[in-house]
């Protein structure tokens, strides 16, 4: 049988364990297609750190992940095109709205589910969860 078609996305600027929660989820579903954020179009949050090409390469490099590609620069639903997904898998705190989202794929003929992924808790004290808290022990410790 083939393997459903996965997309999941995101900035994954310094990669946590939140991340791989994510994208074993996405890997659960199928072939992961990953779409990296461009820094460009990073707007509800500090930019990231990690230069465009960097955060693909990471992402690219984890066994959960099929493919990853840089995304488009003006238009979302580009790549979405291109891989043609069965699912997209959206993060359990991503601020796009699904139904608006289902609307967009309708409009462009692709049959596709929209999934939300689940958050998880942190499994231990001190576990770094986000990038932002990533960034902030940085600060404490380094600065
Ligand atoms: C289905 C889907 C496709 C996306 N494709 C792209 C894309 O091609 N290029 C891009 O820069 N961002 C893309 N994004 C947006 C980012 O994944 C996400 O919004 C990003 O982390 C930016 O963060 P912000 O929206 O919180 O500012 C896509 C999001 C979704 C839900
Ligand atoms: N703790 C977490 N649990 C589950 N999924 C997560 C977690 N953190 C991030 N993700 C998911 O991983 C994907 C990529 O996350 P992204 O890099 O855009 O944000 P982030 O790491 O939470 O960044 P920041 O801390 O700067 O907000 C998103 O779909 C997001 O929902």
């Amino acid at each position: 049988m083939t393997r459903r078609r996965v997309i999941a996305q995101g900035t994954f600027d310094l990669l946590h364990p939140g991340h791989l929660h994510y994208l074993e989820q996405a890997a659960d579903l199928g072939e992961v297609f990953v779409i990296v954020a461009r820094r460009e179009n990073v707007t509800h949050k500090p930019k990231p750190v990690v230069p465009d090409r960097q955060r693909r390469d990471m992402v690219a490099a984890l066994s959960l992940v099929d493919h990853a590609v840089l995304g488009h620069r003006e238009d979302i639903f580009v790549p979405v095109e291109e891989i043609d997904p069965d699912v997209i898998l959206l993060g359990h705190d991503q601020h796009h709205d699904p139904a608006a989202i289902a609307a967009a794929l309708d409009e462009r003929g692709i049959d596709c589910e929209v999934r939300r992924a689940t958050g998880r808790a942190p499994r231990y004290e001190g576990e770094l969860f986000s990038t932002r808290d990533i960034v902030d022990r940085i600060r404490e410790e380094r600065c």
